[in-house]
């Protein structure tokens, strides 16, 4: 008997939906992708047969094909309606970092279609948003998966969601929790050896990678770190109602935090960020002259309700300042695991290993489904 079909919808086509369709086309068994979308274009299998399907390794030439339907942008709201009437279970993958689109997940859950995601923002919003959510899933029996919301695709949520389902008091979690930020300050300020490298220019170089938001602001204003801390204690189980609910160091200048959220505003901020990068060098050579280096964590004090992110200076041989790359170091304190915490480490941002918690996500949904 051969598997039901699985209906896919995509949205976002950017570092990680790009790898994540090169990922999606080696699947055996692959869903069917019948919408693709991004900011100012949709593609959509014609209806009623949904066929054929848009090929997932060469959508941007199969864009111009006849066969497929072409518009530009869809409000959730229709795209919602389009998979919902797939003559089988249909799952949305969002490729985004929309907060638009994530307010409208209830939308799609409600209907039954499931919700696999890297965009943080709907599960870091307003707690009433992340209720929503669940109970929409729970309304519509669909599934929702959002690995690499947090550490990209390293196994972070899945571990703290096995430790609270099998009873383990989850005390602490504390790491550091930005590829970003990782990369910035383990090349600017690296724990063994010497840098001159500017602030401003491993900035640059971090967005070139693909590990910085869409707006390398979001990195640095420390509310990536926010989102991901917010979500993982919504998880252990505390009600944090906002990101923006406790304390957090930002590292934009000041002289800069007035410019607009557009992509003209994010032109001006990398144009600009040069003429500061002393304010950054201080921090540098503050912790060097005490031996250490600095570096950007953030923790989660599950009994005292307390989230915590900023800076911090580190002894040169600790684990957070030997930090390579990338990296993300998680370490999750239980009653089970005593002193010895349980330690999550690896590359937490860049295209292919955030696209790897997705799919990884999405063979979850659709072995649930099927
Ligand atoms: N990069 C990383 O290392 C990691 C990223 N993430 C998350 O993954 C998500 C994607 O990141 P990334 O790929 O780097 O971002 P990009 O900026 O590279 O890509 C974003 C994509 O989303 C599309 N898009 C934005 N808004 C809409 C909308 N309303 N409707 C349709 N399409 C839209 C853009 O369209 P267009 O092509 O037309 O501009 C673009 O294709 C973000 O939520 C990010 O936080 C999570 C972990 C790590
Ligand atoms: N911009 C984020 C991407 C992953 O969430 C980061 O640098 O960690
Ligand atoms: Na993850």
């Amino acid at each position: 008997m051969s598997a039901s079909p699985i209906y896919l919808g995509v949205i976002g086509v950017g570092g990680v939906g790009t790898a994540f369709l090169q990922q999606l086309a080696r699947f055996p068994n692959a869903p069917q992708l019948v919408v693709l979308a991004r900011s100012s274009q949709t593609l959509l299998a014609p209806t009623p047969a949904y066929s054929p399907a848009i090929p997932a390794a060469d959508w941007a030439t199969a864009s111009a094909a006849p066969s497929l339907t072409k518009s530009g942008a869809l409000q959730a709201e229709e795209i919602a309606t389009y998979l919902a009437a797939a003559p089988g279970r249909a799952i949305l993958v969002d490729n985004t970092s929309d907060i638009s689109l994530a307010r409208q997940y209830p939308t799609f859950l409600k209907k039954g279609i499931s919700v696999v995601t890297p965009n943080k923002k709907g599960f870091s919003d307003d707690l009433s948003l992340w209720k929503d959510i669940f109970a929409s899933a729970a309304e519509g029996k669909a599934l929702v998966y959002h690995e690499s919301t947090v550490g990209a695709g390293l196994p972070v949520l899945s571990t703290l969601k096995d430790l609270v389902a099998t009873g383990d008091e989850v005390t602490r979690i504390e790491g550091v929790f930005s590829g970003t930020l990782s990369f910035l300050f383990n090349t600017f300020a690296p724990a063994s050896g010497s840098s001159d490298a500017q602030w401003s220019a491993v900035v640059a170089q971090a967005k070139e990678l693909g590990y910085t938001e869409p707006d390398p602001r979001d990195d640095l204003n420390g509310m990536d770190v926010a989102r991901k801390l917010t979500i993982l204690a919504r998880i252990a189980g505390l009600e944090v109602s906002r990101p923006d609910s406790f304390p957090i160091e930002s590292l934009i200048p000041a002289e800069l935090e007035s410019l607009p959220s557009s992509s003209d505003g994010i032109t001006q901020f990398m144009t600009r960020l040069p003429e500061f990068d002393a304010q950054m060098a201080n921090i540098k050579d503050t912790a060097e002259k005490q031996g250490k280096v600095v570096r950007y964590v953030g923790s989660i004090d599950v009994a005292a309700k307390a989230v915590k992110v900023g800076l911090q200076y580190f002894d040169k041989d600790s684990a957070i300042a030997g930090l390579k790359g990338s990296d993300n170091i998680i370490s999750f304190y239980t009653k089970r695991y005593g002193a010895n915490p349980l330690i999550v480490q690896g590359a937490g941002a860049g295209g292919d290993v955030t696209a790897m918690g997705v799919s990884a996500d999405l063979i979850k949904a659709v072995e649930r489904l099927r």
